[in-house]
């Protein structure tokens, strides 16, 4: 059947073809192409010819025979090509603008399109498929026998068309018309798709799209075999009409796979075109994957350059209301000193213990109490960058009073000499908090720092870490005793963090107040040491070495159980302010957005740059470092905080490295941050705020 189909096909070879009427050509290549028109070498060749030889296309038929091969496309590769044809395609193909379509283009398949068309003006129907290959073969024996050329003179017998092609080639420069460069070295850049064949790398084939686009694809025997596709008449040879018994894959998606009948195995001897087709596949799979990696690329790089940039206009936006916040404070100073003054003076008799009191910071402490009962309250906002020169002198530079107070790292100094802190909390439930404020406090630089805790938190708190001192005690009965015995050790007490509210872990938090008080120990109060103040005030009242430290709750609880009044949230300074009085001028520090810090005197604003971020313990990694830092403030004395509250000093360097770390945390974690993590920057915060 088939040899039948052969022999119809020979025999109507030979017979002149009527003269179809030339496709209308879809594409036409670049800007009007010059129309064949009289003086054409074509047209003059598709006159020539008159009634085409019999060299038309043929429909390509699947081959039948064997019904257990699927139907599918044929492929046309194989027809053979009378010398007429030949030439006409040559001297289509030669035409410059054709030659120019193809430099540079990968794809060409739109210029064989346009190639087939002309070629059917002529009479000769090729589909642009066979015109490519044909073109292809030519090239090869152009190539093969120009290398023979050089080496024995021969060309003319491997490339009838050797004159025509040169003719075409030779002119052929790189994509920007100059000459064709020299050969690559062979250790030069490899086009894609694996090594060039040895003739891939003569003159002017690695600038051939064409050749590029099959190079190192099949064996130039394969090619040559099937290429050559000349005949002097269509009844010379027989025409071989070629169906792959193999379907031609179809990338699916992302990966390939071929779509064959189940049941048939492709032949073992078949498999080149098979590779080919699978190889130029995936090329441009590459390619395309390649072409959508870069544009996802680029587009992540604008998303995260347009993020950095929004952040980088916040921050610039936030330095300037800084600025302008500050600039508004000093103008306040300068402005409203008589109007508060007056303020003052109605506030004086509201807190009448303060007096006496403001003398019981120590010996070495001299708080003028009469300058401070006189002197309006000032509010100091001091918001920082370490990068900026800060021009305020006046605040007196806290951050400066703050470095005189810290203790220089001397190798005179014994253990303990810079700090015992005593924290007392920590219970079954909250062991975290404890251990973040006593990890705190040795991270900021106390030599010793104690937990004193009930006895189911200790082995927890322990196992946080070695360093830490805990004692078991806090549900013992002799709880006081024990916390006691301590006392004249530790230089400053941190009570409440993790405390819980358990009645008889509150009345023993309370004795240990009362004999740290009878000591003169700096106390700090926090979280639930703040619930039991807000029961009982006159636990603290009066007592100037406390240091409060209420979150937005623990301070409206506390305003409230003081003044009898709820919190007055358009004047956050004044509240602040008046709390520290009604509790005797001890120093308050108010938790949030801002840290607002008095005694009674004056209110400092700490809103140096947090983060947004609010996980538990940070309060915790507070208290710890007021406890070293309240100790260190209070020891200095007045000479080296220029005479300011030593604990106001203390407060506002504690509010700046808590946020120090969140800010340096969040920088590192963003939304994942903990106060863990926050406990990790203390050391670098604290280098970064007050010793450089
Ligand atoms: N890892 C650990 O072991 C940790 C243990 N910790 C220990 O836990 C104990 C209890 O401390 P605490 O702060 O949760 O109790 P408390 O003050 O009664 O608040 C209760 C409620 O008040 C609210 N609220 C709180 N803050 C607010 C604010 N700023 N602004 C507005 N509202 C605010 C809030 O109410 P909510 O929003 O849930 O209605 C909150 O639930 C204590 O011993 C402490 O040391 C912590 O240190 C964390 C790490
Ligand atoms: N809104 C905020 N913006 C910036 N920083 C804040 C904000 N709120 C609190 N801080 C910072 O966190 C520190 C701890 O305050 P926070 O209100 O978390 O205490 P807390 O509730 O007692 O903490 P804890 O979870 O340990 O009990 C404050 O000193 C302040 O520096």
């Amino acid at each position: 059947m088939a040899a039948g189909r052969r022999g119809e096909a020979r025999s109507g070879a030979g017979l002149p073809r009527p003269r179809r009427p030339a496709p209308r050509c879809p594409t036409r290549l670049g800007p009007a192409p010059p129309r064949r028109g009289a003086g054409s070498r074509a047209d003059e060749l598709g006159a020539a010819l008159g009634c085409a030889i019999g060299g038309g296309w043929r429909q390509p038929r699947a081959v039948a025979s064997d019904p257990g091969r699927p139907r599918m496309i044929t492929n046309t590769r194989g027809f053979l090509w009378s010398d007429l044809e030949t030439r006409a395609l040559l001297e289509i193909w030669g035409e410059a603008d054709v030659q120019s379509a193809l430099d540079g283009n990968f794809r060409n398949s739109h210029v064989y399109r346009d190639v087939a068309c002309r070629l059917a003006e002529l009479g000769f129907e090729r589909t642009p498929e066979q015109c490519r290959i044909r073109i292809k073969g030519l090239k090869r024996q152009y190539y093969q026998a120009r290398d023979g050329l050089k080496k024995n003179g021969h060309a003319r017998k491997i490339c009838k068309y050797y004159d025509e092609m040169d003719r075409i080639l030779s002119c052929r420069g790189g994509p920007d018309g100059a000459p064709e460069p020299p050969p690559p070295l062979p250790d030069g850049p490899q086009p894609l798709g694996g090594p060039p064949s040895p003739g891939a790398l003569h003159n002017g084939r690695e600038n051939d799209p064409e050749a590029d686009e099959d190079a190192g694809l099949e064996s130039p025997r394969d090619n040559f075999a099937e290429d050559s596709g000349e005949c002097s008449s269509y009844a010379e040879r027989p025409i071989k009409v070629e169906c792959p018994p193999f379907a031609i894959p179809v990338p699916p998606g992302d990966g390939f796979k071929e779509m064959s009948a189940p049941t048939v195995t492709p032949p073992l001897t078949q498999p080149k075109r098979s590779k080919k087709r699978h190889a130029n596949l995936t090329l441009d799979k590459m390619m395309e994957k390649f072409l959508q990696q870069s544009v996802d690329t680029e587009e992540k790089f604008y998303r995260y350059e347009e993020q950095r940039l929004k952040i980088e206009d916040k921050r610039r936006e936030a330095e300037h209301a800084r600025e302008l916040q500050m600039l508004q404070m000093l103008g306040q100073m300068l402005s409203g000193i008589s109007s508060t003054v007056s303020q003052r003076a109605q506030s004086i008799p509201t807190s009448p213990p303060q007096r006496a009191n403001h003398r019981s910071y120590g010996d070495n402490f001299n708080y003028n109490a009469m300058t401070a009962a006189l002197s309006p309250p000032i509010v100091i906002e001091r918001s920082f960058s370490l990068h900026r020169n800060h021009t305020l002198k006046d605040m007196e530079n806290i951050f400066q009073l703050v470095r005189n107070v810290i203790p220089p790292l001397t190798g005179k100094r014994h253990k303990g000499q810079d700090g015992r802190i005593g924290i007392v909390g920590g219970c079954r439930e909250y062991t975290g908090a404890p251990y973040f404020a006593a990890i705190t406090a040795l991270k900021v630089g106390a030599d010793l720092s104690h937990v004193f805790c009930t006895k189911d938190a200790a082995t927890v708190i322990k196992s946080y870490s070695p360093e830490l001192i805990v004692h078991p005690v806090l549900d013992s009965p002799n709880a006081v005793h024990e916390v006691d015995k301590w006392l004249p050790r530790l230089h400053s007490v941190v009570i409440g963090p993790g405390l819980g509210r358990d009645e008889a872990l509150l009345e023993n938090a309370k004795a240990i107040i009362e004999k740290s008080k009878l000591k003169g120990i700096p106390i700090i109060i926090d979280a639930d040491g703040l619930w039991l103040i807000s029961q009982q005030p006159s636990l603290i009242q009066g007592y100037q070495r406390a240091i409060l430290t209420p979150n937005y709750m623990e301070f409206s609880r506390l305003y409230e159980a003081m003044l009898r009044d709820p919190v007055d949230s358009s004047d956050h300074h004044g509240c602040v302010l008046r709390l520290s009085q009604a509790l005797g001028n001890l120093t308050v520090v108010q938790k949030g957005e801002r840290d607002l810090i008095s005694d009674g005197e004056k209110v400092l604003v700490c809103s140096h740059e947090g983060s947004s971020r609010r996980c538990g313990g940070q309060g915790d990694l507070l208290s710890g470092s007021l406890g070293v830092l309240a100790h260190w403030a209070f020891l200095a004395g007045a000479e080296k905080t220029n005479g300011q509250n030593p604990f106001l000093v203390a407060a506002f360097g504690a509010c700046s490295l808590t946020r120090q770390c969140n800010n340096q945390a969040f920088q590192k974690l963003g939304r994942s941050m903990t106060a863990s993590d926050m406990v990790s920057e203390v050391g670098t915060a604290f280098s970064k705020l007050f010793e450089t």
